[in-house]
């Protein structure tokens, strides 16, 4: 039977109120596999960053639940929800969000240092070779290019072995050969240690890595792709799906 990692149910979102009010998300169910890939696009404002937010316990939504792992985020302290985003979820942002004055290592080991634990060297190395940097360990975020920060930015999220990755445009601010050899790696982690990964884009050819891909329009699920994708499939399916009149 086929676990699900991530459940989310009815959820509801909503920024501001009174006629500032925005309804992000408008009653989204779904949920993501163990061991697979998903990646989730819509036109702007279509409520991509808020589900992966909602999803990964960093906003709570007005109505529905979250279940990662099996644990129902809504019935968490605070404390016990930052505990489990640090162990149990890795994030990758589109900024790569390092720290400039710690190494590639230093990076790599900090969620488990915040949590009070000293990694094995061992551990801290073989995560960078995991990600192709073993020879990098000792550069500064400047000293990298972008695709190596991001590759960090990676090991980092694997460091506490989480039970999914959410990635929010990770590939946003990298030129197109970079970009493939992050959604290769993210791809691998999948394919070779049964990662679950969950991936906001706005590229098809990004999406096509994926297993599945979630199309999300006015804050609801439009649609669902799978198969065999492609950029030019991916691209055709968005623009007929998103001319579709709303009901
Ligand atoms: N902090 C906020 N305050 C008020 N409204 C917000 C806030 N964050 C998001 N929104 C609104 O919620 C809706 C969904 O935003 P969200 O960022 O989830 O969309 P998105 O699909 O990720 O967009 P994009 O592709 O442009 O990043 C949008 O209408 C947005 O303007």
């Amino acid at each position: 039977m086929t676990t699900q990692t991530v459940m989310l149910t009815g959820l509801r979102a909503v920024y501001g109120s009174g006629d500032r009010r925005v309804t992000a998300l408008d009653g989204v169910t779904t949920s993501f596999a163990g061991g697979t890939f998903t990646a989730v696009m819509g036109p702007s404002g279509s409520g991509k960053s808020t589900l992966l937010h909602c999803a990964a316990g960093l906003d709570r939504p007005v109505e529905g639940t979250v279940t990662v792992d099996g644990i129902q985020l809504d019935r968490l302290s605070e404390d016990d929800l930052t505990r489990l985003r640090r162990d149990r979820i890795g994030f990758v942002f589109q900024s790569f969000n390092l720290i400039s004055s710690l190494t590639a290592a230093q990076n790599v080991e900090l969620p488990l240092r915040l949590a009070g634990r000293r990694p094995p060297a061992r551990d801290v190395a073989a995560a960078l070779a995991a990600v192709g940097l073993a020879d990098r360990a000792g550069h500064r975020p400047a000293e990298l290019s972008g695709g190596e920060q991001q590759r960090v930015a990676v090991a980092r999220a694997l460091i506490t072995r989480p039970a999914v990755v959410f990635a929010d445009e990770p590939t946003g601010a990298l030129d197109s050969s970079t970009s493939h050899q992050v959604l290769r790696l993210l791809r691998e982690l999948v394919d070779e240690h049964g990662q679950t990964v969950v991936m906001v884009t706005h590229d098809p050819a990004a999406a096509a890595y994926a297993d599945r891909i979630l199309l999300l329009a006015d804050g609801r699920v439009a649609d669902e792709l799978t198969g065999s994708l492609t950029a030019s499939s991916v691209a055709a399916r968005i623009a007929a799906t998103t001319a579709q009149p709303s009901c």
